[in-house]
């Protein structure tokens, strides 16, 4: 199944009329330079292009009441000067004679992706839609928006399909508070929305954008609200809220499909965000939502101003859709003070809610109240306005270039090669001089062949990797700390790289390059490590080991994805000891998230008794996206003692582990 692309040029023909400094930046352009950059980035070609539809009545009526559907119907015929004064009873919105065909054509557009998602014809994709959707009320239009298209697809997707649980995850820099208005005491949607927001003073200027408001009745716990206070937000600002807040809660919550309101607003450049946020970024926002719902991604597209850096930014995203390796997560220098304060309170308003965040510090009463400086509105626009608006530059997003093979396999003698995957045996002898070094550092046996011809070719795939040839790799072998000894000295021996190094299951791991950080190991096992722990070796000691899936995949997202993305590794060698106790869906859903890190290099070893693991692993290594695991239940106290431990200890030298703000004396 491929990646939907949903696009229709009908959509850029509506414009603002008459003067409005608010409006003029939601232009035609916004839709043509994006899906310019996906036909030029041959992106678009890779996609399967699915036609637009418009939305009937009775899709719009979902979210939208009789009289402003009625309403917006008249638009058509009015004149400039009627199209004006329906208007004003609007706030940061314009009409146009043709903007109802276009806003029933962008809702439209979302049910087609969510039809081509549901019934399994596509895996994932994208609409390229205007006018957006996620500010528009049950009764009014706003922030540039006529009907909520992403509201109407979560309804129309319950209603059509019965789907239980949908996910939301707003990452435009506007809150989509219609979609809040329309879900706020609803259970099966959760949705999640940052903001700038800067303590009400930034528009829409609401008080119940804020972090406390956490829906009503039934619903509460279901709607969070990520408040940014300051502009300048950063990726490591973004991933930490990815990792400590969404995505423990998404895992918990285990929706059967994600919605995401891809506003690019909040990429770098952007006029309205003013935030930092590389358009890379969204490769990764993308890539760790992909393992939720089975891979059902639906991504529409909301807001963006700064044309380039809506273009790059909506090429990343459909790249990650298609499945190529994203880049590397570079140079990460952790949240700052005023991100963490916001993960702070977001935390603590929700930890009553979920689980997997119920350890979270409370907050001190005293501190970050939600300040509400009510400032003038107009004031303030128009201060904003005054600022002259510096050019921002970034660098090019680093192209990703897939590999020629996606994953190839190193297996013994008699195990079939999985079908997508190349086979690796190096059928020459190897290397006089390799085999020699093999004999002196690893072989034990020194005549045993066949463990050094497992070397070999695991050392060949290796090599493949770095140099891009392969992206990922699978081998069984007899002696895992063997290989992993040979891979690790293997891949230090190039000066660049650092190894990352994930063993799930008890057992010895070498410690090799840990005290100078050319490796970084990081091992969950249900036995305490007498090792000594560095900043470079860290054992994760779990009650039931990797048998949990809730205690193991709330060490994942909290402590192994942040330190793998600080350490930022060139390869990612993950081990899976003897007896792991691991469950094929939750060994499928580590793979697939670590293929966030080294660009996709991941090397996975496995005892050559695994040899019923090798197609799951393979599957997984290829891309496709790891079942769902279904409601987690809450971790064990003991697992989440020990991971908040941990995090605490190790939060001083690895600072996407932070949650809060530095104690301030
Ligand atoms: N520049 C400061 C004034 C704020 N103007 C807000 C205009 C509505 C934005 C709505 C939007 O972008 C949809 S994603
Ligand atoms: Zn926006």
């Amino acid at each position: 199944m491929g990646t939907a692309l949903i696009y229709d040029e009908e959509m850029t023909n509506y414009k603002l009329l008459w003067v409005d400094p608010a409006c003029k930046i939601e232009v035609p352009e916004r839709l043509t330079v994006s899906y310019e950059a996906l036909v030029e980035s041959g992106l678009a070609d890779r996609c399967m292009s699915i036609p637009v539809r418009e939305a009937t009545d009775a899709d719009i009526l979902l979210v939208h009441s009789e009289d402003y559907l009625d309403a917006v119907k008249t638009t058509p015929y009015k004149t400039l000067e009627e199209l004006k004064e329906f208007t004003l009873q609007f706030g940061d919105v314009y009409f146009h004679p043709n903007i109802y065909h276009c806003a029933k054509l962008a809702a439209g557009a979302a049910l087609q992706l969510v039809d081509s998602v549901l019934t399994g014809k596509m895996r994932n994709g994208m609409a390229l839609v205007r006018p957006p959707g996620h500010h528009s009320m049950c009764s009014a239009a706003s922030g540039f928006c006529v009907f909520n298209n992403v509201a109407i697809a979560a309804k129309y997707a319950k209603q059509k399909y019965g789907v239980k649980r949908v996910l939301i995850v707003d990452w435009d820099i506007h809150h989509g508070q219609g979609v809040q208005y329309c879900f706020e005491d609803d259970p099966s949607v959760l949705y999640f929305s940052w903001h700038r927001y800067e303590h009400q003073k930034y528009w829409p200027h609401l008080r119940e954008s804020d972090f406390d408001i956490v829906g009503k009745e039934k619903g509460a716990g279901f709607n969070i609200n990520v408040p940014w206070n300051k502009v300048g937000m950063q990726n490591s600002d973004y991933l930490s809220v990815f990792f400590h807040i969404l995505l423990p809660v998404a895992y918990e919550f285990s929706p059967d499909l994600v919605l995401v309101c891809a506003g690019f607003d909040s990429g770098i450049g952007d006029p309205e965000g003013k935030m930092c946020a590389t358009p890379d970024i969204f490769a990764h926002l993308t890539h760790l939502l992909m393992n939720l719902a089975g891979g059902k991604v639906c991504a529409v597209l909301e807001g963006g101003y700064n044309l380039t850096s809506l273009a790059q930014s909506v090429c990343q995203t459909v790249q990650t859709l298609l499945g190529d390796p994203v880049p590397r997560p570079s140079n990460l220098d952790g949240p700052c003070k005023s991100a963490l304060e916001s993960l702070h309170c977001v935390r603590s308003a929700h930890r009553r809610y979920w689980s997997s965040i119920r350890h979270a510090a409370d907050l001190p009463s005293c501190e970050i109240s939600t300040k509400h400086i009510k400032l003038a509105e107009d004031k303030l626009d128009k201060e904003e306005e005054e600022k002259s608006a510096e050019e921002e530059v970034w660098p090019q997003p680093p192209k990703r270039v897939p590999s020629a093979i996606r994953t190839a396999v190193v297996l013994p003698e008699g195990v079939a090669c999985p079908d997508r995957c190349k086979c690796l045996m190096s059928a020459e002898d190897p290397d006089p001089l390799i085999a020699n070094k093999f004999r002196e550092n690893f072989l034990k046996d020194a005549d045993d062949s066949d463990a050094l011809t497992t070397l070999s070719s695991l050392i060949a795939l290796a090599e493949r990797m770095e140099k891009n040839e392969i992206c990922s790799g699978l081998a069984l072998v007899r002696d895992i700390s063997m290989a992993i000894m040979c891979v690790i000295q293997h891949t230090a021996a190039a000066l660049s790289n650092r190894v990352l190094v994930v063993c799930v299951g008890d057992g010895k791991v070498p410690s090799h390059g840990t005290d100078d950080g050319k490796t970084l190991v990081v091992q969950f096992s249900s036995k305490k490590s007498e090792e000594q722990k560095c900043k470079y070796y860290i054992p994760v000691c779990l009650k039931k080991g990797c048998q949990d899936a809730s205690g193991f995949m709330q060490a994942v997202l909290g402590l192994l994805l942040p330190l793998g993305y600080e350490y930022d590794p060139s390869l990612v060698l993950l081990v899976k000891m003897p007896d792991s106790g691991l469950c094929d869906t939750v060994w499928k859903q580590l793979i697939g998230l670590l293929q966030g890190l080294a660009q996709g290099h991941t090397l996975v070893l496995m005892q050559d008794v695994e040899r019923a693991c090798v197609g799951p692993t393979a599957s997984s290594l290829l891309g496709d996206a790891a079942p769902s695991l279904g409601q987690l239940h809450a971790p064990l106290p003991e697992d989440v003692e020990a991971v908040e431990s941990l995090r605490h200890r190790l939060k001083a030298d690895w600072k996407l582990l932070q949650t809060t703000a530095p104690e301030t004396r």
